[in-house]
């Protein structure tokens, strides 16, 4: 179990993490957030790679700031992940697990288990070069299951992946087992939908919402309406209007609303509307 309290993380004079209350227990995680919200560096901060500045980060019990027992049982997938051009697929993986400390028999076993699991083996001796975005991004995406650690992050692993392989990821974190603790940053929401138990928001450094994908819907409850595109002047000040979508022939505007809005039908909230509430203060 991963217990952050009160962690502050400051660049500066800007805050990115402004005293962070959250618990990752076992199960997947989906953690979402506008642009510059802190989520990378809650990630990164958990990982050991910046130092705690104010707070805490206990893993198992242990403060973050006298053990490294995380970063060493985690499998990190970056943002931007890159790796040495000259090196082969499977060179990476090899020189991965030199990194995690593995012994080079079990390297081997799981470079093929994991490069099989990406859909990498026929590609193992293409240098890192000679590969396209989506292939380099399956290649993070091996190396964060190598070893099978009990932590895996991943921050936006379905970004630059083409549909195939995105629903590949999601059969990778439909298959790890629920004793382990997944933690996926995305702003795909489809993708949390789609993956996750449970959810967490973040918004100007701050978590503003823990919970179930229900949860997050119900955050919408009664606030999402469907209307016509041309009874649009009908409605009352307040509106945030949402996706445009065509349905037997008529354009529709989706709106969520805090005030009643008669010119509209109330629909069942998606989390995308959820989210959507959190992130306008709806
Ligand atoms: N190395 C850095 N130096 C200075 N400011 C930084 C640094 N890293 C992050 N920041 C700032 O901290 C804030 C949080 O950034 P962070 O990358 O954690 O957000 P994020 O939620 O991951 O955003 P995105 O969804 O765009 O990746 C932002 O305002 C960002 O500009």
């Amino acid at each position: 179990m991963i217990e952050v309290k009160g962690l502050k993380k400051r660049f500066g004079i800007k805050t990115a993490l402004d005293a962070v209350e959250v618990t990752f227990d076992s199960g997947i995680y989906g953690l979402l957030g506008p642009n510059g919200a802190g989520k990378t560096t809650l990630l990164r901060t958990l990982l050991g790679l910046y130092p705690i500045q104010s707070g805490d980060v206990f893993y198992d019990g242990k403060s973050l700031r006298k053990s490294n027992d995380l970063a060493q049982n985690a499998g990190y997938l970056p943002q931007r992940f890159g790796m040495f051009y000259e090196l082969t697929v499977q060179g990476v993986m090899a020189y991965i697990g030199t990194m995690k400390k593995m012994p080079m028999a079990q390297v081997r076993q799981e470079t093929e288990r994991c490069l099989a699991r990406t859909n990498l083996s026929e590609l193992k001796d293409r240098k890192v070069g000679a590969l396209s975005g989506g292939m380099l991004r399956r290649l993070g995406i091996a190396q964060t299951l190598l070893g099978d650690p009990d932590v895996l992050i991943f921050d936006e692993p379905t970004a630059g992946l083409d549909p195939e392989e995105r629903m590949r990821f999601k059969n990778i974190v439909a298959d790890i087992r629920r004793d382990h603790t997944v933690i996926i940053s995305t702003h795909i929401v489809d993708d949390v939908d789609a993956l996750c138990d449970q959810v967490v928001v973040m918004m100007a450094g701050k978590v503003a919402f823990t919970g179930t994908r229900q949860q997050l819907k119900a955050v919408a409850e009664k606030k999402v309406y469907e209307i016509p595109v041309e009874k649009q002047a009908l409605l009352s000040p307040g509106a945030f209007l949402g996706n445009r979508f065509e349905r037997e022939g008529t354009d529709y505007i989706r709106i969520l609303s805090t005030v009643p809005q008669p010119a509209g039908v109330l629909v069942p909230p998606n989390i995308e509307d959820g989210y959507l509430c959190i992130t306008k203060g709806m």
